[in-house]
């Protein structure tokens, strides 16, 4: 499956969103962060804000959920207009319930993992999910430096959806950036969010391409 990027809106200038997600429109997705406050230590936006994004943007939307009780809340989320929906295991009651919920709604459904949750709590229930989300940083902020410790899950994951041909999408998130983008394909993943790297940069279309390009090549190694 070809790389896919996704630009994580935590790292553009609030003030000017409808313009930065704009110009990332080179993009596969547009990688929103929702926080609560509470799940993570920090806030961000909630589902009004949500739904106005997905109406603006020229990208389909993945509502990365860092809130509790997303039995409750990742629904409501596909509702307003997110096309994929990431909720975290550690806070969800029943996941599978969730992911099944999101499907009948025409949303694809979607896991993420903290970088302490081990990797063999979804693989049981992999077939569930459309996208599985290591997390390579505590969850909460962008800029943070890269979990190389992680990438055994990646490698773990794609070893499963090989072995049962699944098409499961394998997305990392945290301190992607050229000097890691390498590191993250052989490990196994295909989705990529880039916060600070992208939208830090002069040229955030013209990153997007150069980590794609990157990714490309170590996927091809
Ligand atoms: O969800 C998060 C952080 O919790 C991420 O999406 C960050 O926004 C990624 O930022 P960078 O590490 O790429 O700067």
């Amino acid at each position: 499956m070809a790389i896919q990027m996704a630009p994580s809106i935590l790292s553009a200038d609030f003030a000017n969103l409808e313009r930065d997600i704009t110009t990332v429109s080179n993009a596969d997705w547009l990688h929103v962060d929702v926080m609560d406050a509470h799940f993570v230590p920090n806030l961000t936006l909630g589902l009004p804000v949500l739904e106005r994004l997905a109406e603006v943007s020229p990208l389909p939307v993945d509502a990365h959920l860092m809130i509790e009780d997303p039995d409750h809340w990742a629904p409501r989320y596909a509702e307003a207009g997110a096309t994929s929906v990431t909720f975290h295991l550690e806070a969800a009651a029943d996941p599978v319930a969730i992911a099944r919920d999101l499907r009948a709604l025409g949303a694809r459904s979607s896991v993420a993992l903290k970088p302490g949750t081990p990797v063999d709590q979804v693989l049981d229930i992999l077939t569930e999910f459309d996208m599985v989300l290591i997390m390579t940083v505590e969850p909460g902020f962008g800029g943070q430096a890269f979990m190389p410790e992680t990438m055994p899950k990646v490698t773990a994951l794609r070893e499963a959806a090989t072995a049962s041909g699944q098409a499961l999408r394998i997305e990392v998130d945290g301190g992607v950036a050229r000097d890691t983008v390498a590191t993250v394909v052989e490990a196994g993943a295909d989705v990529l969010v880039a916060g600070s790297a992208v939208f830090g940069a002069e040229d955030p279309a013209a990153e997007v391409e150069a980590l794609r390009a990157l990714a490309e090549e170590a996927s091809h190694r």
